[in-house]
């Protein structure tokens, strides 16, 4: 299920548009393998921020709400560069399947940069920053979820691993897609230290016989049967 990736590090700064394949799968599965975006030394360095709590805006601890066990943190801004840049460049390679997208279900499509993106966000009310640090140890898991914080929502987002699988047990990520009037199917990804999966929001459309419909999607995350599983999520809507 886990193949080699090349590191592709490069293809943040160079990223301007997603591979045909990479969008192909976005639209059919929901979900697509971005490849290897961050370097092992980076992916390190994002995970020693998590013991800063300056960098961050606020934290959860899941079990106190039911969203599962563990927590995560919501970084403050300024966001670090990296995850500033990783949000700007993923933006502009996945809002054409996100125009494709709201262009099937008759929807109002998205400006071409993340900062006019942001600009619609912050004039709805939606103004704090929601690229989030997750952490996972054993036991903990992250109960099936949408990432929407306000009226505004970019139909896209990304998880990025920052842990090697080789210092945990269980913790796939787990999609599952609701189809009118039929049984869910989930996928689960286990995903290469540095490797990046983009995948729906909330439903992504569907061609059917009389017409395109949606396809409700949630996402979240296995129990975490040993180690500690970090990861790094970069949703592109702020949060009310
Ligand atoms: O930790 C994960 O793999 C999933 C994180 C998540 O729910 C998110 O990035 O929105
Ligand atoms: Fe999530």
């Amino acid at each position: 299920m886990m193949g080699w990736v090349p590191v592709q590090t490069k293809r943040i700064s160079g990223m301007t548009e997603l591979l045909p394949a990479d969008r192909d799968s976005l639209t059919r599965d929901g979900a697509a393998r971005l490849g290897r975006l961050l370097s092992a030394d980076e992916c390190l360095a994002l995970r020693a921020l998590y013991d800063q709590p300056d960098r961050f805006r606020s934290r959860v601890v899941m079990a106190r709400h039911g969203f599962g066990q563990g927590e995560y943190q919501y970084f403050a801004d300024p966001l670090p560069e990296i995850v500033a840049r990783l949000r700007e460049t993923l933006y502009a390679a996945l809002v054409p399947v996100a125009n494709d997208w709201a262009a099937r279900v008759g929807e109002a499509t998205y400006p071409p940069t993340l900062i006019e993106f942001t600009a619609c966000c912050h004039a709805a009310g939606q103004t704090r920053p929601t690229p989030l640090l997750l952490r996972y140890r054993t036991g903990d898991y992250n109960c099936l979820h949408q990432d929407l914080y306000g009226a505004i929502s970019f139909p896209i987002q990304v998880v990025i691993a920052l842990s090697d699988p080789a210092d945990y047990d269980g913790g796939a990520f787990v999609l599952v897609e609701q189809r009118p009037r039929r049984q869910s199917r989930a996928e689960v990804f286990s995903l290469a230290q540095g490797e990046a999966l983009a995948f729906a929001v909330r439903d992504r459309p569907v061609q059917g016989a009389r017409g395109p419909y949606r396809v409700q999607m949630k996402h979240g995350v296995a129990t975490v049967t040993r180690g500690e599983r970090l990861t790094l999520g970069i949703i592109f809507h702020d949060a009310l």
